[in-house]
């Protein structure tokens, strides 16, 4: 089969953070082309990778490209109608990235014969430890379901949804998610700070912290609850650490991933697919 042109509408973070795990997945550089209006962002993932730096403006495509749209959810419709033709002409497969917006509003702007899927992968994709959630229309065929998984699984780990209400979910979780660790990973290293420890020691120490425990449990078949008990002698240490989180963390948890499903909704809504 011979490999699909990978077109990125977009060449911004997620753009790069995609392309960028492409490349080290070997994917060549002039099989991926990067349309967006200024040169600032595409002229640079043209240098570092070699990927082809296109204009904004839509172009006849190669059969059977692979679309990625990786602009802002609210400018959907005004670029839509700028690619629907050359999406149409060239049987394009078209993978949206953006959030909240569904892949029935994707269908009324583009029409409803389009093959469609809603990705939402996260940042760790540039150093092919992404996670991304896909989810397919039924007009999306199992090799064009083939090929997104091959993309996708090249920059990190897939998880298919069959219930496109829970990709906001999924965008709460792993999308937002590597924000949320890494304000984590400054909240530790800041209250070791206070505590007297220099600022280079603390990072490190919690870098090295966060990054040991996520490998310690990708390893082992053990619960996270299983393996914090044994972290945790009675009366010791991190019991009095734990009670601390333990006051308000799950409540924040809830808290966090709600606003940010809400979000998502709410991104949904704001888009005028009429326009
Ligand atoms: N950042 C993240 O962690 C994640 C983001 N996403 C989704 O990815 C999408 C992009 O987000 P992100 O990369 O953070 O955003 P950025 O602001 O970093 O990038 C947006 C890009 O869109 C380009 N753009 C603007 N207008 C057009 C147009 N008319 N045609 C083509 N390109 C255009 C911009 O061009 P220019 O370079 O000229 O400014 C820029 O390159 C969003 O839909 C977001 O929901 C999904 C998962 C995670
Ligand atoms: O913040 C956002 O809206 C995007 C989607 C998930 C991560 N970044």
């Amino acid at each position: 089969m011979t490999e699909p042109q990978i077109v990125f509408i977009g060449a911004g973070n997620m753009a790069r953070a995609l392309i960028s795990g492409m490349r080290q997945q070997g994917i060549a550089g002039p099989n991926i082309q990067v349309h967006a209006p200024s040169n600032l962002h595409r002229g640079a993932l043209a240098e570092e990778f070699g990927v082809r730096s296109c204009p904004a403006q839509a172009e006849k495509l190669p059969e059977n490209s692979v679309v990625i749209y990786a602009a802002k959810p609210k400018q959907m419709p005004a670029v839509l109608k700028e690619w629907r033709d050359s999406l149409r002409s060239a049987s394009a497969l078209f993978v949206s990235v953006a959030a909240g917006i569904s892949s029935a509003q994707i269908t009324t702007l583009l029409g409803e014969e389009t093959p469609v899927v809603r990705a939402m992968p996260n940042t760790p994709a540039q150093i092919g430890a992404g996670a991304t959630s896909l989810f397919a229309t039924a007009t999306v065929s199992a090799n064009q379901c083939d090929t997104v998984q091959q993309i996708f699984a090249g920059v990190g780990k897939v998880f298919w949804l069959h219930d496109e209400a829970l990709m906001d979910t999924a965008t709460a979780l792993a999308g937002s998610g590597p924000a949320y660790v890494l304000l984590f990973l400054e909240a530790l290293e800041d209250a070791a700070v206070l505590q007297g420890l220099d600022r280079v020691t603390a990072r490190a120490l919690a870098l090295q912290t966060v990054l040991g425990t996520a490998q310690m449990a990708a390893a082992n078949s053990a619960s996270p609850s299983e393996l914090r008990h044994q972290v945790t002698s009675p009366g010791g240490t991190t019991a009095a650490g734990l009670a601390v989180w333990e006051e308000q963390l799950r409540p924040l948890a809830q808290r966090a991933l709600a606003a940010a499903a809400e979000r998502g909704r709410i991104l949904s809504q704001l888009l005028k697919t009429t326009a």
